[in-house]
C-alpha cells in the first residue's frame, strides 16, 4: 500500500511539472482523489472561521489540546488569558501532536496559513488562516464521528472553567428595577479557602467532598431519577465557625461560581424568581444568615391557610405576608422556598444552594425538613483534629508533644471557635512555643468559664424543675381536697337511699 501510495505521489508530482497551469488544478484533484482512494487516513477540517462566524469546535479543540496531560508534541506555544491565573499550552503553528481515544490513534495538526486576499467581509479577518486537521484511521471513523468531538468539548469546557478565575455575583443594587437586565453585578473571585485548609472533623470534611464530588458527577443518575440537577446545604453553628470559609472551599473545589444573595434588597417573589433565572448552571447560589435576612419566623397566629399550596408543613402556620403573596408586594418563605425548590428551582441545572446561621433553632420548621436542605452540616467549636489542621496551616506543626496532649484533654471544654484559635496562632507565628502555649492559656481559662457557666445552668435547671414540682403540688391540693368531699357526699347519698 505504502510503494502505491508513493508511486502515486510521484506520479503526480511529475505530471504537476509536465501539464500546463489551467490543467494543474484539474490533475492535482485527481491524484488527490486517487490518493485518498488508497490512504487508510481520513482527514476533518476544523478551520477557526467558518463562513464570518467562530467556530466554536475550533475553540474547543485548542483548548483541549492545550491540557498538558494530552501534551505530546516536542514544541508547544504558551499563552495566558485576560482573567485567568494560569498559563495554558498550545500546539505550534504547523506542528501537530498525537491523542489517543477509545483505543484509537489520531493525530491533530495546527495548519496556519497566510490568509491570501482580504476578501470581502463585514467583519475583519485575521491575515492568518488557521485551523486543525484531524488525521484518523478509517476503521475508527465511527469512534471519532460518535463520541470523540463530544469528549472533546466536554474536556473543553472542564478546562475552560479551571483556567478561568471563579466570579463572585451579588445583587445589592437590587433585583430587577433599577438593574435591567443585569440583577447581578460580578468580581474576581480569589478566596482562598480550600478544604486542605479548612478546619474540622476530618471524616465529615471527606463526607461533604464525597457528597460534592457525588453531585458534580450526578448528571446521568439526576437524569435516571427524575430529580433536578441540584442539591441544598445548611451550614449552622457560631460565628467564627467557617462557614463562609466552607462555601470558599466548595466553589473552589467545584469550580463553581457563587452568587451572593443578599435577600434584604430583594422585595419581592417575582423578582426573586427573576434573580434565579439569571443565574447560570455550576453555580453555588448563598444565602448568609437565613434568619436574619428575612422575617421568616414570625408567623401568622390565625393562619388556616396550611396546605402545601405555601410549600409549608400542614401543621406549621404560614409565615407572616403569605396573603400578601398573591399580589406579588412582598417576598415570604413560600417565596424562598419555591426559589430552591419549587418548578423555577429546575429553571438551570447544576446549581447548589447554601443557606447558613447562627441560629438553626430560629428557623421556620418548612425550611428544615428532610428533604429540603439536602445535607445540614453543623459547623462547630474546634475540636481536637480540626486545630490540627490549623496548627499545621498556620505553625507547620505537625509532630505531636506533651503540650498538645494536654491541649487535646481541655480543647472540647473550652468552646472556642476556630477564628478565635486562628487569631492566637496568627499573632503568635513566628514563635511556635509560645503560640501553643498562649493557646493553652487561653483554653485553660475558656474551659474554666464553660464549666462554671454550665454548672450555674444546672443549678437553675434544678431550681426550675423544683418549682414546677411545687406549684403542680399546690394545684393538686384542692384537687385532692375536691376528691375527699365528692368520696363523702357519696356515702352520704348511700345512706338515704
Ligand atoms: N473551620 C475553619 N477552618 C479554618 N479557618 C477558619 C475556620 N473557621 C473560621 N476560620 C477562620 O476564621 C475566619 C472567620 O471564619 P468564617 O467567616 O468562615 O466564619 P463564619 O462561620 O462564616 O462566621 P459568621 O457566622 O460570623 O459568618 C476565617 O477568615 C478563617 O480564617
Ligand atoms: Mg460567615
Amino acid at each position: 500500500m505504502a510503494s502505491m501510495m508513493g508511486v502515486l505521489a510521484f506520479c503526480q508530482s511529475l505530471l504537476h511539472t509536465v501539464f500546463p497551469p489551467e490543467l494543474r488544478l484539474a490533475s492535482h484533484k485527481f491524484f488527490q482523489r486517487c490518493l485518498n482512494w488508497f490512504s487508510s487516513y481520513c482527514y476533518y477540517d476544523i478551520t477557526e472561521i467558518d463562513g464570518v462566524n467562530t467556530n466554536e469546535l475550533y475553540n474547543a479543540v485548542r483548548l483541549y489540546l492545550s491540557s498538558s496531560a494530552s501534551i505530546a508534541g516536542t514544541r508547544v506555544s504558551l499563552t495566558r488569558g485576560l482573567n485567568s491565573s494560569t498559563i495554558t499550552f498550545g500546539v505550534s503553528n504547523n506542528d501537530s501532536l498525537v491523542d489517543t481515544y477509545n483505543g484509537a490513534t489520531v493525530e491533530w495538526e495546527h495548519v496556519v496559513t497566510q490568509r491570501q486576499s482580504q476578501t470581502f467581509s463585514w467583519r475583519p479577518l485575521p491575515e492568518e488562516k488557521r485551523g486543525f486537521t484531524l488525521r484518523v484511521k478509517k476503521k475508527n471513523r465511527q469512534v471519532v464521528l460518535g463520541s470523540y468531538f463530544d469528549f472533546v468539548m466536554e474536556k473543553a469546557n472542564e478546562i475552560r472553567r479551571k483556567n478561568q478565575d471563579r466570579l463572585l455575583y451579588t445583587n445589592s443594587r437590587g433585583g430587577s428595577s433599577d438593574s435591567g437586565s443585569h440583577p447581578w453585578q460580578s468580581v474576581p473571585f480569589k478566596h482562598p479557602s480550600t478544604f486542605d485548609t479548612l478546619a474540622m472533623d476530618p471524616v465529615k470534611k471527606s463526607e461533604i467532598m464525597a457528597d460534592l464530588l457525588d453531585f458534580a458527577n450526578g448528571e446521568s443518575f439526576y437524569q435516571r431519577t427524575g430529580r433536578a440537577w441540584k442539591r441544598g446545604y445548611l451550614l449552622y453553628g457560631p460565628p467564627g465557625t467557617g462557614k463562609s470559609s466552607m462555601i470558599a472551599a466548595m466553589a473552589n473545589y467545584l469550580g463553581y461560581d457563587i452568587y451572593d444573595l443578599e435577600l434584604t434588597e430583594v422585595k419581592t417573589n417575582s423578582e426573586l424568581r427573576k434573580l434565579l433565572m439569571k443565574t447560570s448552571s455550576k453555580s453555588i447560589i448563598v444565602i448568609e444568615d437565613i434568619d436574619c435576612s428575612i422575617n421568616l419566623t414570625n408567623r401568622k397566629k390565625n393562619s388556616n391557610s396550611g396546605g402545601r399550596k405555601n410549600n409549608h408543613d400542614a401543621a406549621s402556620p404560614a409565615p407572616l405576608g403569605a396573603n400578601e403573596e398573591d399580589d406579588g408586594s412582598t417576598i415570604t418563605l413560600s417565596g424562598l422556598l419555591n426559589f430552591t425548590d419549587g418548578l423555577w428551582s429546575c429553571c438551570g441545572s447544576e446549581r447548589i444552594f447554601v443557606f447558613t446561621t447562627n441560629h438553626i433553632e430560629k428557623l421556620d420548621p418548612a425550611l428544615l425538613r428532610s428533604g429540603r436542605m439536602d445535607m445540614h452540616i453543623n459547623m462547630s467549636y474546634c475540636s481536637f483534629p480540626a486545630f490540627k489542621i490549623l496548627l499545621k496551616n498556620y505553625l507547620g506543626y505537625e509532630e505531636t508533644n506533651l503540650v498538645l496532649e494536654e491541649l487535646e484533654g481541655v480543647i472540647d471544654e473550652a468552646e472556642m471557635t476556630p477564628a478565635d484559635i486562628s487569631e492566637v496562632l496568627i499573632k503568635n507565628r513566628r514563635d511556635k512555643s509560645k503560640a501553643v502555649q498562649e493557646l493553652l492559656e487561653a483554653m485553660k481559662i475558656r474551659a474554666e468559664k464553660t464549666r462554671e457557666k454550665k454548672w450555674l445552668e444546672s443549678k437553675r435547671n434544678e431550681i426550675e424543675d423544683e418549682k414546677q414540682v411545687q406549684e403542680k403540688r399546690a394545684l393538686d391540693i384542692p384537687q385532692e381536697g375536691f376528691d375527699q368531699l365528692e368520696d363523702s357526699c357519696k356515702k352520704d347519698d348511700e345512706k338515704i337511699f
